[in-house]
């Protein structure tokens, strides 16, 4: 063995090699492994596969806030699937009626029209990093997305926050939404445990699930958020060139409880 090194130097430095690659996979036993965000000047492949996160959460959970403020902080790009459905409720589209109706009674669109508009915001977008508000709502968007796509988001952030405190931010909302109102936020809330919470637990099985207190004011939930995303940034300059990195599993709590 002593053969193979010319020097005490590079004898030291393979020893270093070896203890790093040891520490690497203790880290990642402890780690959920996730695809690293792209980073300018890369390969086109890399580069075309987008960065996702799914952003879930009762409604009034504090979604859309906190979203500006990752992107803002992060430099992702926000699509709020909501967002999406009024802008074509508000245009001439011929679903315009439709969606119309099924968000004043709570109701989920049909998931060919809402993962089309996913699809055309993140192929028109210059950004490869994207926060997805208020999606998947369904186990049938879930499908839809990832068979049409054909990829997983690579973690999902669900704000916990309880019904009480998401009714009051809801009725205290003045944005001038259909469905803020008393009637339609107790027929999402139903809509939300029975259809939207099991897609969460999906995810938490398959540890991509990052569950954050959702109460507090909105600094104090950022600074919770905080993190996570931080530790993206950190780990992908540490990880150039593996196109894996890791979230400490700390931020993940595991399945939810229905
Ligand atoms: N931490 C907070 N404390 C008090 N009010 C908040 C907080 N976070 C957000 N809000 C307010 O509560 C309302 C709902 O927040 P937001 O729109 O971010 O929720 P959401 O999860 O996106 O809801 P929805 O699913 O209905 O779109 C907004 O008026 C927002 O300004
Ligand atoms: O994937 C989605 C997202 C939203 N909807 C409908 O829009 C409203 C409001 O959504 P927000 O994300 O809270 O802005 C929601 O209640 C649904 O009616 C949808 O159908 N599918
Ligand atoms: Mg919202």
């Amino acid at each position: 063995m002593w053969r193979r090194f010319t020097s005490l130097p590079l004898f030291f430095s393979h020893l270093q090699q070896v203890r790093r690659a040891d520490e690497l996979k203790i880290c990642q036993a402890f780690c959920t492994e996730i695809v690293k965000p792209p980073v300018e000047g890369e390969s086109n492949s890399r580069r075309n596969n987008p960065f996702v996160a799914f952003v879930l959460g009762g409604p009034g959970s504090g979604k859309g806030t906190q979203c500006l403020k990752i992107a803002e902080t992060f430099g992702f790009d926000h699509i709020g699937a909501g967002d999406l459905l009024r802008k074509e409720m508000h245009s001439d589209s011929e679903n315009g009626a439709m969606i119309q109706k099924l968000m004043k009674e709570g109701s989920i669109a049909p998931s060919e029209v809402t993962v089309k508009l996913i699809k055309k915001a993140i192929e028109s977008a210059e950004n490869r990093k994207f926060l997805i508000d208020g999606f998947p709502r369904s186990e049938e968007n879930r499908v839809a997305y990832e068979r049409i796509i054909g990829a997983e988001p690579n973690f999902v952030l669900f704000f916990d926050c309880p019904e009480e405190v998401m009714v009051k931010r809801v009725l205290n909302r003045n944005e001038g939404r259909v469905d803020d109102n008393e009637h339609t936020v107790k027929e999402r809330l139903k809509v939300y445990k029975a259809i939207t919470l099991p897609v969460a637990n999906h995810y938490a099985k398959k540890g991509k699930l990052y569950k954050v207190d959702g109460t507090g004011t909105q600094e104090e939930i950022f600074e919770r958020v905080r993190p996570i995303f931080a530790s993206l940034s950190t780990l992908d300059s540490a990880s150039r060139g593996s196109g894996k990195v890791c979230i400490p599993s700390p931020y993940f709590t595991g399945m939810l409880l229905l």
